[in-house]
């Protein structure tokens, strides 16, 4: 049999993890934060073993574990985000939360996958994703559902478009490119393991992705704060990027204190 490929790794991890959380999920909780900590726990858990197994001379930066110092020297760096949308995963009625498994090599994103386990759906950087053509109409942005960033507002009054509220950076990128959205445009705050696979799979798919100036996104930097990004297709990034220079709200924000990464 030939070695799994990287991108094969990335899918399968991403659909394991979302399979173990799936049976997380079902348990019995006291509360939706009880959840959620369970959530991220087993998932980061699960996934920091076998890329250890797997992979042992590969660093990893996780949304919850502690960061090693170590992946800035290191060639490959596997950026995870065990649960994205922790917030969904604790509604019961609701599947927009995700597991984020992407690979930076030698500075840049190499491969990644997106699992959105309460869909059965899993997208990676080895499968040619079709992306369905553009419908007539408003153009749709993808947008948090809990916290809608002012200039994703300001940006739909500017462009007559519709915001298409959603949990979860990795459905959002997805949503994109599965068709259901026209852009996604996040500003206000993020860090390298909330956009990582999703950029890394939507690149694939042929998406434009860059940061709210459009200049390049940088992976597996010493601060993994990333604040803001632009995912859409490629033929609405000019028209997105010069309504953005426009906006005084698409300023990139200060980085507040985190409790996720342990230094
Ligand atoms: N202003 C901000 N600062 C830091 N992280 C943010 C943020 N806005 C969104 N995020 C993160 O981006 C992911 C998607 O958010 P949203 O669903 O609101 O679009 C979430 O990841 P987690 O669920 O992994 O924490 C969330 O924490
Ligand atoms: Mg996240």
């Amino acid at each position: 049999m030939p070695p799994r490929s990287d991108h094969d790794l990335a899918r399968d991890l991403a659909e394991s993890a979302g399979a173990l959380l799936l049976q997380v999920r079902g348990r019995d909780f006291g509360d939706a934060a009880a959840r959620k900590a369970a959530g991220d726990a087993e998932s980061h858990r699960f996934l920091l073993d076998r890329l250890r197994e797997l992979c042992p001379g590969d660093a990893v930066l996780s949304e919850e574990g502690a960061d090693d110092a170590a992946r800035l020297g290191a060639e490959r760096v596997w950026i995870v985000d065990p649960l994205d949308g922790t917030r969904e995963f604790s509604e019961l009625d609701r599947s927009d939360w995700a597991v984020h498994v992407a690979l930076w090599e030698r500075g840049r994103l190499a491969a990644g996958a997106v699992a959105v386990p309460a869909e059965g759906l899993t997208l990676n950087t080895g499968e040619a994703t079709v992306v369905p053509e553009a419908v007539d109409g408003p153009i749709r942005l993808a947008v948090s559902r809990s916290r809608p960033p002012a200039l994703v507002q300001d940006l739909a009054a500017g462009l007559g478009g519709e915001l298409v509220p959603m949990g979860s950076a990795g459905v959002k990128a997805m949503a994109v490119v599965r068709g259901q959205a026209d852009a996604y445009v996040h500003g206000g705050g993020q860090y390298e393991w909330d956009s990582a696979a999703p950029v890394a799979v939507a690149s694939a798919a042929g998406m434009h992705t860059s940061r709210l100036d459009g200049s390049p996104l940088h992976y597996n930097q010493p601060d993994p704060w990333l604040p803001d990004l632009l995912i859409c297709r490629p033929a609405l990034a000019d028209r997105l990027l010069a309504a953005l220079a426009e906006l005084p709200s698409a300023a990139a924000p200060s980085r507040p204190n985190h409790g996720g990464v342990h230094a």
